[in-house]
């Protein structure tokens, strides 16, 4: 079967209150990618929150909500923001082209609407945004393990935050420590560190399982998961999870105090972010409770309790 041009695989949303607009760009355009269309701006603002299309061709002037305002609201929104804005429109002043670009547009179509040209940039926009997103995953991975990297945990914990709190509902974190693993490189050497990491790697992403729940490395032998949408019993019941897959892997560690197989600590917290709170408190907590597991003898994970 043959495979469809990366630009096919694209998602492009058209938001315009021209049915007939729409269904020129639609023609247009057709090949290349999966087209959606919205009538209104703020049809168009949900459609875009809801399918994260990798572009947006925006009519200017519409009822209601212009697409200046539109592209605003976009911009302003973090899951929204990396979405490339096309304005559409029969302006075709300098004044008109310059307050789209400043509303955070990377491109302005003017009408009549010349096919080839219109394919074109929308070609290379395309292009464009699947080479930033291909950048922004590499600047969000840890180079060893594979696993996001403490940056983009810093971004995610910090945008949870402030859904959860929006919301008002529970989020945890778990940070998770091998034991002993000073003694494992001493031992084994630095390479088979690094083997060893990979693979706890993998058993924290194994057993974290669902799609928004985030697993990072902190730094060195540290890692961290972000528990979207669970309460403090469920957290509980996730570390003792963790620790049984990493303990069962049995990964021979011959230098441990606490088993003759590599074993982690789990710190825990819970909380449901509000004004008295902060996400530093949730990372400063279960910092506190992974030092507490460490203190009990390792190998176990222990949820912190309220100061
Ligand atoms: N191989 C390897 N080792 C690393 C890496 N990053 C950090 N380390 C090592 O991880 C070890 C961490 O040691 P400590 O902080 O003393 O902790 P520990 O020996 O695990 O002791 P506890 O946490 O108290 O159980 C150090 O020896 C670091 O050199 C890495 O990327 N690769």
């Amino acid at each position: 079967m043959p495979t469809k041009p990366p630009e096919a695989q694209s998602t492009i949303l058209i938001i315009d209150d021209s049915v007939d607009a729409i269904r020129l760009l639609s023609g247009i355009l057709k090949d290349m990618g999966q087209i959606l269309f919205a009538t209104s701006g703020a049809a168009g603002i949900e459609l875009a929150q809801q399918r994260r299309p990798q572009l947006i061709l925006l009519d200017v002037e519409m009822q209601a909500m212009d697409g200046y305002e539109v592209c605003r609201r976009i911009k302003a929104d973090s899951d929204m923001r990396d979405c490339a804005i096309m304005f559409v429109t029969a302006q075709s002043t300098m004044d008109s082209e310059v307050a789209a670009l400043e509303a955070g547009a990377v491109d302005f179509l003017s009408k009549p609407l010349n096919a080839p040209v219109v394919r074109a940039r929308v070609r290379t926009h395309l292009k464009l945004q699947r080479a930033t997103a291909a950048l922004m995953q590499l600047a969000n991975k840890d180079g060893l393990t594979g696993l996001f990297n403490r940056r983009y945990f810093d971004e995610q914990l910090a945008r949870e935050f402030l859904r959860h709190k929006r919301q008002g509902l529970p989020l945890s974190l778990a940070f998770i420590d091998i034991d002993c693993f000073k003694a494992y490189n001493d031992h084994y050497g630095h390479q088979s560190g690094d083997a060893c990491l990979k693979r706890v790697a993998e058993l924290i992403e194994g057993a974290t399982q669902r799609p928004s729940e985030v697993v990072a490395r902190y730094g060195g032998e540290e890692f961290v998961v972000l528990l979207p949408y669970t309460d403090a019993a469920d957290a509980a019941k996730y570390g003792a999870w963790l620790c049984e897959q990493i303990a069962v892997d049995a990964l021979a560690h011959a230098r441990s105090p606490v088993a003759a197989h590599i074993t982690v600590s789990v710190g825990l917290t819970s909380m449901v972010p509000g004004e008295a709170n902060s996400a530093l408190n949730l990372v400063a907590d279960a910092d506190r409770a992974l030092y507490q597991a460490k203190s009990a003898g390792r190998n176990r994970a222990v949820t912190a309790t309220p100061l």
